[in-house]
């Protein structure tokens, strides 16, 4: 079913913080529309695809719910999408009588034309709450209804399974206490069985902290302290590091128990190497200053291609700390969505659990750089500080590391970690190019300490 719909979806597109295709030439080629049920002024979901005339057949499918007003309604105008004749069109995560919609949906659970609404437990769900958008700088769009239930709507949509819901949902029912629960989904579902994962619903933790939040803190702390140590401050984080450790430990074990595994056979482990090396090539050309780096790396990445017989499994696919959220439960993790950059097919794929393990430890690299730009002071204070934020990402490393391998690496996961390591900062010299070009140089530095001698302190 091909609807047009008379609103100028490519002007918001252009500006929305989740598109993808920002700064490329694009259009928006076709557009299905579906009617979520409910009373209330009209609530639609949009699925737009998006076409690049750069990029010969690439295209990519964006989710807007829409709402519909007679009037135009104060309070919402950032979100106007258009208008014609007496109806005015809005993004509906802003508009709080559309979201209501989508939850009370979920409360008589089926199918409205191509929309399912469907709930994976028994929670009891209060549809008085009030819905409010939440103002993270995210990916996709998620409404938080008071202070218990949070609906994610993906913007960027596939067909096929969605790994953020479909990891989840086993975690849950596996009663995993590092996530938050699962209590539905929404697919758009056609009569020749095409499946779009469209949104979930899940537990709330309000009065949870994120990860980052928390670790930057920490070397703030370390800072105002001019002659402490990173574990002789107040605010030393290691033991949340190893907690952090212990919980993902036991969590790709819950992994491993509720999908299938696998040890990776020559091909499989050809096809990571190939995979990295493809990204690595990809990187060089969007990021020129990589190639200095290049005839290094590329030695560290075939050699993933000999890691035939290592375990491959279901895994985060995407894990720093702005994706961790420490509860007085203990710390869970959150977006099982993987990299946003890489294919779904790939993303669902078995993979060693050393690609998680290789984000967290970046992400400690990330804290510290950025409390770094954060700081004024004379070149003797940059460079004492450099010095010390080493010494606190070293010190975290170090505790996570050790919480989460419970012993020494052998040669061959030390080799492991060491690729996804590099393959992580090659990925993040690409995206932060293309997000946030002024942080490029965070990653880049880490690619000249990789191919330096200075090697793993935390390995020694
Ligand atoms: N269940 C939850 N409860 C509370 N906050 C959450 C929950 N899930 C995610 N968050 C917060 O929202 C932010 C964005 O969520 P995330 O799932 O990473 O979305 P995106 O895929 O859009 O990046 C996270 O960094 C986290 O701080
Ligand atoms: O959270 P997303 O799934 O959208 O992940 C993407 O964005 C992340 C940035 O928010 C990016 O993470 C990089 O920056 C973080 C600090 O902002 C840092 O902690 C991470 O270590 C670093 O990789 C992530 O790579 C990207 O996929």
């Amino acid at each position: 079913m091909i609807t047009p719909v008379p609103i100028d979806i490519e002007r918001y597109l252009a500006t929305a913080r989740w598109f993808a295709g920002k700064g490329r030439a694009f259009r928006v080629s076709s557009t299905r529309v579906a009617v979520v049920p409910g009373q209330g002024p009209p609530a639609l979901v949009v699925l737009a695809e998006v076409d690049y005339p750069d990029a010969g057949d690439d295209s990519e499918l964006y989710q807007l719910p829409v709402s519909l007003h007679r009037e135009p309604q104060d309070g919402l105008e950032h979100a106007w999408l258009g208008q014609w004749d007496d109806v005015h069109a809005y993004d509906a995560v802003h508009d709080r009588a559309a979201m209501s919609a989508w939850l009370e949906a979920f409360v008589s659970p089926g199918s409205t034309g191509p929309l399912h609404f469907e709930r994976s437990d028994r929670t009891q769900l209060d549809t008085s709450q009030r819905p409010a958008l939440m103002t993270a700088d995210q990916s996709n769009s998620s409404v938080a209804f008071g202070e218990d239930t949070l609906l994610k709507v993906f913007r960027k949509v596939t067909q096929g399974g969605n790994p953020d819901i479909e990891i989840h949902d086993l975690l849950t029912r596996a009663g995993s206490s590092h996530v938050a629960a699962l209590h539905g989904w929404v697919d758009w579902r056609t009569n020749d069985g095409e499946v779009i994962q469209l949104a979930m619903l899940q537990q709330f933790l309000r009065t949870a902290s994120d990860g980052w939040t928390l670790a930057t803190g920490s070397v703030r702390s370390l800072f105002a302290e001019a002659d402490l140590h990173a574990h002789e401050v107040g605010g030393d984080f290691a033991s949340e590091a190893a907690r952090l450790g212990e919980a993902l430990a036991e969590t790709h074990a819950t992994l491993a128990a509720e999908f299938p595994t696998e040890l990776l056979s020559d091909a499989g482990a050809q096809h990571l190497a190939d995979v990295m090396l493809g990204r690595l090539d990809a990187a060089v050309e969007a990021v020129p200053a990589l190639a200095a780096y290049a005839d290094r790396l590329r030695p560290l990445m075939a050699a993933v291609g000999d890691a035939a017989g290592v375990q491959a499994q279901r895994i985060h696919g995407d894990l720093h700390l702005g994706q961790t959220l420490r509860t007085v439960k203990g710390w869970k993790l959150v977006d099982f969505e993987g990299e946003p950059a890489r294919p779904l097919a790939e993303r669902r794929l078995p993979e060693p659990v050393w690609r998680d393990v290789a984000g967290m430890l970046r992400s400690f690299d990330y804290v510290s750089a950025v409390v770094q730009r954060e700081l004024d002071g004379d070149s003797q204070t940059r460079e004492q500080r450099a010095y010390r934020g080493a010494e606190w990402v070293e010190h975290n490393r170090r505790a996570f590391l050790t919480a989460y391998a419970g012993g020494e690496l052998s040669p061959e996961q030390r080799l492991l970690l060491d690729a996804f390591e590099a393959d992580k900062a090659v990925y993040e010299c690409a995206y932060e190019i293309r997000n946030r070009p002024d942080w490029a140089d965070i990653p880049l530095a880490a690619v000249a300490r990789l191919c330096s001698q200075e090697g793993h302190p935390e390995g020694e």
